[in-house]
């Protein structure tokens, strides 16, 4: 659709600039108390720091899916930035993805993660839905056969953690995401960098040339550490486990420390050469802002 600004074409403007792409990710409250504050307090201040683009989750930790096209549409047309919208396989059949994505595109979205999504809460495993489909490369396949779209997907540094033959072969499905036509790929978060430098180098030695974007998650806490890490299998290593057990009960030394963390992280990631950073935001601001600032990549006129 016309206005439609594609995150590749983003991605490849900052990569000839030599600067890295900054994007921040959300996900949709859940009560209109919460969307209030969300369009009043939060989006804006995010949005004033400059921000290629943004992504809003679909199903996340139990959001509700119904919002996530409604909230990308808003954030599109108040603040002119690219927004993309999560997509999952989770109880869809392929007939009803096709109705999402032909909604998507009449709302000028056509920027798409495409994930096969976390089970529901309560269930272990993935199962798909009655004539749905199995794996991410699908979904991939179905947005290129629609046509229009710019597609990221997901991409595990640590493997995927259901992926039983190991990190290797989850890369090798997800090189498959990519030959099937995806543009670009957002990591999971991820606490060494050492993993994501194996990711790129092997994916790389693949023939994989579209931008790894590595995830960051500002660190606010023991508690939410441990909660998220369960939630996406990612590793904590011993020395940060410590760390925040040491600072748990002290927010304001938590949140300070997480900042200190993730702004070395970034610092090394771009100093080795990383095409962006993508933020996951959890609709807070102070963080990634203190984060961005450090980095000196917060939009100068920013106040
Ligand atoms: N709801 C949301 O907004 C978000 C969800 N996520 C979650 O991150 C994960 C993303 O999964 P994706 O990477 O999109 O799914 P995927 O289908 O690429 O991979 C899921 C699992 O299937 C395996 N697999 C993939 N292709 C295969 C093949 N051809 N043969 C055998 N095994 C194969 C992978 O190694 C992996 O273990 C999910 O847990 C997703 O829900 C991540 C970011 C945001
Ligand atoms: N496996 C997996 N699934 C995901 O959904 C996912 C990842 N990994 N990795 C990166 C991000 C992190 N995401 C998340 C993680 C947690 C919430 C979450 O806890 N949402 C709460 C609200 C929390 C709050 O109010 O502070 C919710 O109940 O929706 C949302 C998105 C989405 N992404």
């Amino acid at each position: 659709m016309e206005g439609t600004v594609l995150i590749r074409d983003v991605l490849a403007r900052r990569a000839s600039q030599g600067r890295p792409a900054v994007s921040f990710e959300f996900f949709p409250p859940k009560t209109p108390e919460g969307e209030q504050q969300f369009f009043k307090d939060v989006l804006p201040r995010l949005v004033q720091l400059g921000p290629d683009f943004c992504s809003v989750t679909y199903g996340a930790g139990g959001s509700t899916r119904e919002k996530t096209l409604t909230l990308v549409e808003r954030i599109q047309k108040t603040h002119r930035l690219p927004s993309m919208a999560h997509l999952t396989c989770v109880g869809s059949s392929v007939a009803q993805l096709r109705e999402i994505i032909e909604q998507a595109r009449r709302r000028g979205i056509l920027n798409i993660l495409a994930l096969r999504g976390d089970p529901p809460r309560g269930e272990t495993g993935f199962r798909p839905a009655p004539d749905g489909l199995t794996h991410a490369w699908q979904l991939v396949r179905l947005l290129r056969e629609m046509g229009g779209f710019c597609i990221g997907v997901a991409g595990f540094p640590e493997g995927h953690p259901e992926c039983r033959e190991g990190k290797y072969a989850d890369w090798d499905h997800l090189k498959a995401k990519i030959d099937a036509g995806a543009d670009f790929v957002i990591t999971q978060l991820f606490f060494d960098n050492a993993d994501y430098w194996e990711f790129r180098d092997y994916l790389h030695r693949a023939g994989v040339r579209v931008p790894l974007i590595p995830g960051v998650l500002p660190i606010l806490g023991f508690q939410q550490v441990d909660r998220l890490t369960r939630l996406c299998g990612a590793r904590v290593p011993e020395k940060l486990r410590r760390r925040l057990e040491e600072l748990a009960g002290d927010e304001e030394g938590s949140m300070a420390f997480g900042v200190e963390y993730a702004t070395r992280q970034c610092e090394e990631l771009l100093r080795g050469g990383a095409p962006g950073l993508h933020f996951y935001t959890l609709n807070r601001v102070h963080s990634t802002r203190q984060i961005l600032e450090n980095l000196g990549l917060a939009r100068k006129d920013s106040p």
